[in-house]
């Protein structure tokens, strides 16, 4: 379970000071499907990267299962993040000079996986995701609804249970972003943790749960 307690989040630079979050309060159990949403500016993404342990807050308490995140440093929150969180960007972000192979078991081999192993675990995601013929493709020989599907995929090789998506089918036409929304609603099904930030009605309507932010608090 995810649990928010009073989360601030300000950025200082010279005389300027954003308070990006401003008293945040939520729950996210597992197995939830949430959709956040927001204008531009609004925090979201801060949010995010907070849940994500990609960054800490300024103020308040974070909890996580049974670890409470806002008392952890860098390292620690590198430990959550390799074992739990996974994230899914708008640009895919995947390595241009690498397979979709390479690219999908690119996590574990920084983790030191053995060679079968890596093989076992990428061609069921694969298996999965609907993405055997693309293996051996770099990404610039893929379309963008393969791209990110080879994105997911390396996401979640590695096993974690939340997955986070910032903006997911930004860069995607509305078909090929509804196919991803369709695998990440089976996804869900399967037990998984699905927390996505977008502007998208057609996207938030897949989620269970729409979270909107104005101005850095939750207004709904
Ligand atoms: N690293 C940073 N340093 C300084 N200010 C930042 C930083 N990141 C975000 N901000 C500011 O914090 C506020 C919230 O930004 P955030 O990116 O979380 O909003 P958002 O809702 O995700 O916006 P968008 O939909 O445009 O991506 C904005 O005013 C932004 O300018």
């Amino acid at each position: 379970m995810i649990k928010l307690e009073n989360i601030s989040k300000i950025y200082k630079f010279d005389d300027v000071v954003i308070e990006a979050l401003k008293d945040v309060s939520l729950t996210i159990e597992k197995g939830e499907f949430v959709a956040i949403m927001g204008a531009s500016g609004s925090g979201k993404s801060t949010l995010l990267n907070i849940i994500g342990c990609m960054d800490t807050a300024t103020s308040g308490t974070y909890t996580l299962d049974n670890d409470v995140i806002s008392k952890l440093n860098s390292n620690g929150l590198s430990k959550i993040r390799n074992s739990k969180i996974t994230f899914v960007f708008q640009n895919f972000a995947l390595m241009e000079k690498y397979t979709a192979y390479e690219n999908i078991e690119l996590p574990l081999v920084n983790r030191k996986v053995s060679f079968a192993e890596r093989r076992k675990r990428v061609s069921e995601i694969a298996k999965q995701l609907g993405i055997e013929a693309q293996l051996d493709k770099l990404p610039k020989q893929m379309s963008g609804g393969q791209q990110q599907r080879i994105a997911l995929a390396r996401a979640l090789v590695s096993g974690a249970d939340i997955i986070l998506a910032d903006e997911p089918t930004g860069a995607l036409d509305q078909k090929t972003g509804i196919e991803l929304m369709e695998l990440l609603r089976n996804l869900n099904k399967d037990g998984k943790t699905i927390i996505l930030v977008t502007h998208d009605p057609i996207v938030a309507s897949y989620a269970k749960r729409i979270i909107t932010i104005l101005d850095g608090r939750i207004s709904q």
